[in-house]
């Protein structure tokens, strides 16, 4: 879609299809629809539109920032784009899934958004084995924040307030890890919006599966520079098929350390002699798990790019 500055912009706010909700400065929310059929509208697009009837059609996408992508074996989705950060929610009962998280951070790190981790459940004796599991983590330059969403929410809020204020943060959580809990917390009538969205969009069925927008609070105005959550659905599935097995270990910052130490310049790091990702691991620099995950991916990239 051809650049069209002469139109209004809005902002992506939810999404079901083809069909998107936008918002505009004035915080006035309708239906939209893109116009002609190659373009795809995220969550977090800035888009350029015009009213037809009762709906707006939307006429061009902003240039984006970035865009969150996942890919599995059948098709790509994108999450989300514009985004300021990624925040996980990790917790030790149930525990997290390390390759859940790894997938994540790969796609992150891809996307160049900064990730920020949240020990959840901290309340929870299990919480000391998953503080252990996140420690190479926290060495490897991500942040790591704790909380007790539920039984502390004071205490979570204004650890969370500093972290999330004037960002567009993308909240990511496996099941039962308390993202929802996070969200209510954060965003108090987030329920009762996603009701009107999915309504709206989905004419009352409730299975939207797609990312949520929602302002953090009413303190600005207009699109920019206000704090605001994207709820995603769907950190199960997080396929990496759109990236290459030769791109993993720059995508993975305690492997990407080592690069320069290789002999050959297209190493693997899973046979070659004289490779320096492969020694840190047996000096324990890179964790046992996290070299494991590494040559797991690459054998699920590589197989995938064989059949693609
Ligand atoms: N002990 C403890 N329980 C918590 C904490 N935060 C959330 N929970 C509980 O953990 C369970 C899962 O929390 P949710 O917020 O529903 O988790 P979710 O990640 O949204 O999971 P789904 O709803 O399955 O997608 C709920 O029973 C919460 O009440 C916490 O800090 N400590
Ligand atoms: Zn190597």
């Amino acid at each position: 879609m051809a650049a069209r500055p002469e139109l209004d912009l809005a902002l992506v706010v939810g999404s079901h299809g083809r069909h998107v909700m936008i918002e505009t400065p004035e915080g006035r929310r309708l239906l939209a629809h893109p116009r002609g059929k190659k373009s795809q509208c995220v969550v977090g697009d800035r888009v350029r539109w015009q009213i037809a009837g009762d709906e707006g059609v939307i006429e061009a996408i902003e240039p984006r920032r970035n865009l969150l992508m996942r890919q599995d074996e059948w098709r790509h989705k994108s999450f989300a784009a514009n985004i300021d950060q990624l925040l996980v929610v990790l917790a030790g009962e149930p525990m997290f899934s390390e390759s859940q998280l790894t997938r994540a951070l790969i796609a992150t790190e891809d996307a160049g958004i900064p990730a920020t981790l949240l020990l959840n459940k901290v309340d929870v004796p299990q919480a000391a084995a998953a503080r252990e599991r996140l420690r190479p983590y926290a060495a490897m330059g991500y942040a790591l924040h704790e909380t007790a969403l539920k039984t502390r929410p004071d205490e979570a809020r204004a650890t969370l307030a500093p972290l999330l204020a004037g960002r567009a943060t993308l909240v990511l959580g496996a099941s039962g890890m308390g993202k929802s809990t996070l969200i209510n917390l954060v965003v108090p009538s987030a329920q009762a919006e996603t009701q009107e969205v999915s309504q709206a969009l989905n004419s009352g069925k409730h299975t939207t599966t797609t990312t949520r927008w929602y302002w953090l609070d009413d303190s600005a105005s207009g699109l920019d520079g206000r704090g605001a959550i994207l709820d995603s659905p769907g950190f199960q599935e997080f396929g990496l098929m759109h990236l290459t097995p030769q791109r993993l270990a720059e995508l993975m910052p305690d492997l990407r350390q080592h690069l320069g130490a290789c002999r050959f310049y297209n190493c693997t790091h899973r046979h070659e002699p004289g490779c320096g990702v492969r020694d840190a691991a047996e000096r324990g620099e890179i964790s046992a798990n996290r070299y494991r995950l590494y040559a797991g991916l690459w054998d699920e990239l590589e197989a995938g790019q064989r059949k693609g």
